[in-house]
């Protein structure tokens, strides 16, 4: 196990050394524990939460005291990995002094390191406003989901030349803004590849190929948690929503044959029952 904290620098300059990122989602505190113990690099608090863990339809809905919420959870539960948090619709949208309140809540109440907002270029002066307030972002282009509506669903991005050059200069404006690394959502390898040679700052991919700096999934997804979700980009490592079913399955089995509780998991009196030994009344 490494106890090495993770730092913003030493994420930064993981680009120089070659050795990839590893960056996963997670909402509370007892998933944030275990992904902490195996040397994942990054948690993001993302707000996909809203999907995963809610019940939304999008990430819309999910509003910044929810992100907080969450946030916090996850921030206890987390010792090395690096904690981002995920500004969600709206926060960020209507004025610079909005965005830094909001941004500045993930750090102070949140207990994060560091912000993530979704916008390219268009989002660039607004990301040097928080930079210079102090506050950490880290950038996102490609499928953003918030734009889920303008995109008409969860669509792979820059797959004309037109969009990719415009991915492109996205990945540019945001390097200049100042943000330490760029999450690359469902975008062809090659567009990906192309930005991640030409950054100075880790991109970190989520359907984006291998070439990225890193890679970032949604933990319920990796889990299996989450099986009625099924895009490209998803590999599932363990099949835990069986796992959690098959349990369910056997503990309703054995409650209703009464295999449990047995004497292992019951408490007793040391002594026999007051009232058998004769002390009726007395307290
Ligand atoms: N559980 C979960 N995992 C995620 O990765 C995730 C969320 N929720 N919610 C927010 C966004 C939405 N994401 C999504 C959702 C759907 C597709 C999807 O259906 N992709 C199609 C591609 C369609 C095309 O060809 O353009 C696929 O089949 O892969 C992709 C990303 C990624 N994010
Ligand atoms: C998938 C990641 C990048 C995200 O933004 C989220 O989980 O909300
Ligand atoms: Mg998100």
């Amino acid at each position: 196990m490494n106890t090495e904290r993770m730092t913003l620098p030493a994420l930064v300059e993981r680009k120089k050394t070659g050795r990839k990122i590893t960056a996963v989602t997670a909402y509370d505190y007892s998933m944030a524990r275990l992904l902490d113990d195996v040397d994942i690099d990054l948690v993001l608090v993302g707000d996909s939460v809203g999907m995963v863990s809610l019940g939304y339809d999008t990430t819309l809905p999910v509003t910044m005291d929810e992100m907080i919420h969450h946030t916090r959870a996850v921030r206890r539960g987390t010792g090395r990995a690096l904690v981002v948090g995920d500004m969600p619709f709206m926060s960020y949208h209507v004025s610079d002094e909005e965005t830094i309140r909001n941004a500045g809540r993930f750090i102070q109440e949140g207990g994060a390191e560091a912000v993530k907002l979704e916008g390219g270029q268009k989002f660039a002066d607004r990301i040097r406003v928080v930079v210079d307030a102090g506050i950490s972002v880290m950038g996102h282009i490609g499928l953003t989901p918030q734009s889920i509506h303008q995109f008409g669903g969860y669509r792979v991005q820059g797959k004309n030349y037109y969009d990719s050059r415009q991915i492109k200069k996205d990945a540019l404006a945001l390097q200049k803004a100042g943000v330490f690394s760029i999450v690359l959502e469902a975008i062809p390898a090659e567009l990906a590849a192309e930005i991640t040679s030409e950054v100075d700052i880790p991109t970190i991919g989520i359907g984006a190929g291998k070439e990225c700096d890193g890679q970032i999934l949604v933990l319920n997804d990796l889990l299996g948690l989450n099986q009625e979700f099924t895009p490209k980009f998803v590999k599932r490592y363990a099949e835990l929503g069986e796992a959690v079913q098959g349990a369910l399955r056997d503990y309703v089995d054995e409650v209703q044959t009464g295999a449990f509780p047995t004497a292992e998991h019951t408490y007793n009196l040391k002594r026999k029952p007051l009232r058998e030994a004769g002390n009726q009344g007395s307290s």
